[in-house]
């Protein structure tokens, strides 16, 4: 994640340079102050969104929340955009001035500036929420807050919650992205779907928990069903049913996830159960292996994820690729074990992804597994389904041989 690091900030700031001057001394001071966790709050137009943050915000957690309403979710029409930060019926607001450069970047470094600017003047929060518009996709909004340990930002992205409203579930699925129709239908004839990808599955897509709000709303097998279809899209979410956006605690269910730290062996057999097609739009798929021996074994899972998310190519499989060419990946979690007891945490969205030392659940010898969880467009379609694991079987043999 580090190819928007040349652009200068450029952040219009009403006083000076306090900003960035109080972060120069972050990150030159030997002593950190704690991180302040942003859960990205999505969900289609009338989910519940509102519903949740003033739930959370009434409830009692003695934490000091702030709730940013987001404005930049949508990239396009972008002049100047605000982003309001309201707390005990006062709000400040910020500029953010993106008429010129590229847009992603200037968001990424302003969104995180302009937080960490507001926090300067109106003193640390415990935690941050940011309400998306409902047609924000948040595969643009994640990178923006999934920053570097290395830029020594104050603010850590904790996990993504998306809402879904039951009663309007299957017709929020079946509305497009924009006017675009993407058509799902790559096999052929004769298996023709009708699926198409919406705002809907994008935002379940990336969701570490999904909640189905308005639960009073449907009956308990129109429940059952839509829980199995989420589970379809993206089989790494766990899942929430609500009235009201009343979810039964914070902590742990909604809050202080850690989905971009922490990935637990758990979380990815959770993933690989059940496969169900009810959603060809968009799947999850699990690519697996051995633990690995060498360095060299792990460079080449990070020259394949390479070739996969930037080149949108798949080593090691000539066959057809070209007729492949209509997949795309929204998320990915894995546990990279190596025999030796150590362990790389896997985490990737979008094109962005992070091989990073994780704590081993073992003290000696592994006895895990890889695992790799991938969820994107059209990826449980079975012709791209089965050429990724061609490809990756391919790279895992070679471990192997290797070794010989
Ligand atoms: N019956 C019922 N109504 C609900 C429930 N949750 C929210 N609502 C209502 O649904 C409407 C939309 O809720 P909001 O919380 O504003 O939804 P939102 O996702 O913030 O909406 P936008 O910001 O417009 O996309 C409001 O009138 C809520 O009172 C629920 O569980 N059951
Ligand atoms: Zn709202």
């Amino acid at each position: 994640m580090d190819e928007d690091e040349d652009v200068p900030p450029s952040l219009v700031l009403a006083e000076g340079t306090d900003a960035a001057e109080a972060k120069l001394s972050t990150d030159l001071s030997e002593t950190k102050t704690p991180k302040v966790p942003i859960t990205i709050i999505t969900g289609y137009l009338g989910a519940g969104k509102t519903t949740l943050l003033n739930y959370i915000l009434t409830a009692h957690h003695g934490k000091r929340i702030a709730v940013i309403l987001n404005e930049f979710g949508n990239t396009s029409d972008i002049e100047a955009k605000s982003i309001t930060v309201s707390q005990n019926n006062t709000q400040a607001t910020e500029w953010l001035d993106l008429a010129n450069g590229c847009i992603c970047c200037s968001v990424k470094d302003q969104g995180v500036n302009a937080i960490e600017s507001l926090m300067d003047r109106e003193g640390s929060f415990d935690y941050i929420l940011l309400e998306t518009t409902g047609l924000a996709d948040p595969g643009n909004l994640a990178p923006i807050f999934w920053v570097d340990e290395g830029l020594g930002s104050t603010i850590y992205l904790d996990g993504i919650v998306t809402l879904v409203d039951a009663k309007n579930f299957e017709r929020s699925l079946d509305r497009p992205v924009g006017n675009e129709v993407v058509d799902v239908d790559a096999e052929g004839p004769g298996q023709h779907t009708g699926q198409h990808l919406s705002t809907a599955h994008l935002q379940i897509s990336h969701a570490d928990v999904v909640i189905v709000n308005k639960a009073d709303l449907v009956t308990i097998p129109d429940l059952d069903a839509i829980k199995s279809r989420v589970r379809a899209i993206n089989g790494l979410a766990t899942i929430e049913v609500t009235d009201h956006s009343r979810v039964p605690k914070l902590e742990g269910v909604i809050l202080d996830l850690h989905a971009y730290d922490h990935v637990t062996a758990e979380n990815l057999d959770f993933a690989s159960k059940g496969h169900s097609h009810l959603d060809t739009a968009i799947g999850t798929i699990t690519l697996t292996g051995a633990a690995l021996t060498h360095r060299t074994d792990l460079d080449r899972i990070d020259a394949w994820l390479r070739s996969v998310l930037w080149e949108h190519s798949l080593p090691e499989v000539l066959d057809s690729v070209d007729k492949l060419d209509n997949w795309e990946i929204f998320r990915m979690k894995g546990r990279v074990p190596f025999r030796d007891g150590r362990i790389k945490i896997l985490q990737g969205v979008r094109e962005i992804f992070e091989l990073a030392d994780g704590i081993s659940d073992q003290h000696a010898e592994t006895t895990e597994d890889l695992k790799v969880v991938l969820i994107g467009r059209n990826l449980a379609q079975s012709a791209i389904a089965a050429a990724f694991q061609s490809s990756w079987a391919s790279i895992c043999s070679q471990n192997i041989n290797q070794h010989k």
